[in-house]
């Protein structure tokens, strides 16, 4: 029999619907009702080949839900090649272009032999004050819809989800991208500190120091930046403070940029002069990021931090070191409107910290360190005083094989590079000094580069006889009779 539809038969086929759903919701308890639509719910998730996770922007509470961040680094590494449409983006002063997919698009993935169909979707927000996402800011609800076969079910969870988790960690570590900030140019006054990429080429390979000392240095930060759990056992805020020094142009800077390097940490350059206040410092400080190297470099220069008992009555304001960037007097030094002064910056390393969380280095750097106050450099502030001097005989190996051809110096110019690694042991030249000569000569001029810095190794051998001939002090090593300041007590890990 052939069944014809016409709007008549459709009419009363509704209103029968209709009259069937009044008497079900009137008769039927509701409790009923609620196990047949689970009932229903299930036998058509059974039915359906595929299942069906989604991923939302925020969780319900409205904070940031992990999983959204990850799914995008992760998509955005693995699968988005495969996207037929992709929205690409570089944030200003990133080296990274990133992709993601527009709304409503999809891209596919493959893990473990099972498919995984990612669909990413924006849409407007309700307005509704029950709306669970309405804490956040955004005026969007994003979310991801990510589809499986339903035998994989297990796997997402077990598997699939975990390996998102930890390959957008590895990507982060991977891509973390330093910053050099400094309050040296702020733009606005509103703004504490003005960043760009940091692109520094020193590492700890390309740095002319002891080995020993380097190894050291090394084994430090990796253990002060494993040691969260400690820190906060023994309740300590976590972070550790150097202090640098040493004549000019023995690598106090290009150590700075090695340890950040090492580290991956952000530097935050911090020139005091330009705080105009003990409170600023502090707003500074706080806004300064986690895996952070906080440096203040020439500290004796930037303010008043003398040794207040030993400046008394010092009138002959000296140098250990001598050298040529002479500051004729710290407090002269500053800036007439700089109110930080050094109980400012005292509490600066102490206090602040416990509001931050997360490591941080501080590094400050000094031509004199007999000029600064003892509180300073105690331990809990400075932890490490760390002496870059003169170049000698191990580092000088490092700077000509890092700048000349290790075979030319190790092969046929060893006698002359013993030569000079013979005469640095009685005279001194800075590893700067010693860089710009081989500077100019490196490729096949490698032996030219050596033969300089023999030459001037040797007239300044010369000078030195010359000098104790004629009665006089021997002042090459230490360049001034002030290399003659007590500096016992300046050793590694001991106060002043
Ligand atoms: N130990 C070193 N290893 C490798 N290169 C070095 C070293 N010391 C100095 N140099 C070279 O000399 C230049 C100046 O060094 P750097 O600025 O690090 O010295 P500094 O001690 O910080 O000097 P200053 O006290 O004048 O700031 C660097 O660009 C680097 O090329």
């Amino acid at each position: 029999m052939e069944m014809i539809w016409d709007w008549k038969s459709i009419g009363s086929l509704l209103a029968t619907v209709i009259f069937l759903r009044s008497a079900v919701n009137d008769f039927v308890p509701h409790e009923l009702r609620n196990f047949l639509r689970s009932l229903f719910a299930r036998l058509y998730s059974s039915l359906r080949p595929s299942s069906t996770v989604i991923i939302d922007e925020f969780e319900p509470s409205g904070g940031d839900n992990e999983l959204f961040e990850a799914s995008q680094s992760y998509l955005s590494w693995r699968c988005l090649s495969s996207a037929p449409v992709l929205r690409l983006c570089k944030p200003r002063h990133s080296r990274t272009i990133l992709s993601s997919l527009p709304s409503a698009h999809s891209a596919t993935d493959y893990f473990n032999g099972a498919q995984f169909d990612w669909v990413f979707h924006s849409v407007d927000k309700p307005s509704a004050a029950n709306n669970i996402f309405a804490r956040s800011s955004s005026s969007e609800h994003r979310y991801f819809d990510l589809s499986f076969h339903r035998r994989y079910k297990e796997m997402v969870h077990s598997h699939y989800i975990p390996f998102i988790l930890e390959e957008a960690a590895r990507l982060k570590d991977k891509s973390r991208e330093r910053k050099l900030y400094t309050n040296r140019s702020i733009a606005s006054p509103g703004e504490l500190w003005s960043s760009v990429p940091f692109h520094h080429p020193s590492t700890f390979d390309t740095l002319a120091i002891d080995p020993a000392l380097s190894d050291s240095i090394r084994s430090d930060l990796l253990r002060f930046s494993a040691r969260r759990e400690y820190y906060a056992r023994v309740g300590r805020a976590w972070k550790r403070g150097y202090l640098l020094h040493g004549p000019p142009g023995t690598g106090k800077t290009s150590l700075i940029a090695a340890i950040a390097n090492f580290l991956e940490f952000d530097v935050y350059d911090l020139e005091l002069t330009s705080v105009t206040s003990n409170s600023n410092l502090r707003k500074l400080l706080i806004s300064t990021s986690s895996k952070s190297v906080i440096v203040v470099e020439d500290v004796d220069c930037s303010l008043d931090l003398s040794d207040r008992k030993k400046f008394k009555n010092l009138i002959h304001p000296g140098s250990n070191y001598g050298g040529v960037d002479e500051c004729v007097s710290p407090a002269s030094a500053a800036s007439p409107f700089a109110t930080v002064n050094l109980s400012g910056v005292l509490n600066f390393v102490d206090g602040l910290w416990s509001s931050c969380v997360g490591e941080r280095l501080m590094i400050f750097t000094t031509n004199h360190p007999e000029r600064l106050d003892p509180a300073l450099l105690r331990p809990g502030r400075m932890d490490r005083k760390i002496e870059l001097s003169y170049c000698q005989p191990a580092a000088f190996r490092i700077l000509a094989q890092n700048y000349l051809q290790k075979e030319i110096v190790e092969g046929c110019q060893l006698e002359m590079t013993e030569e000079a690694e013979g005469l640095l042991k009685e005279v001194t030249m800075t590893p700067a000094e010693i860089a710009e000569i081989f500077m100019g000569c490196d490729g096949d001029a490698a032996d030219v580069g050596l033969k300089k810095v023999v030459e001037e190794l040797k007239r300044r051998s010369r000078k030195v006889v010359q000098q104790s001939s004629n009665g006089g002090e021997l002042l090459e090593r230490g360049g001034t009779e002030d290399a003659k300041v007590d500096l016992k007590g300046l050793v590694e890990g001991k106060p002043l």
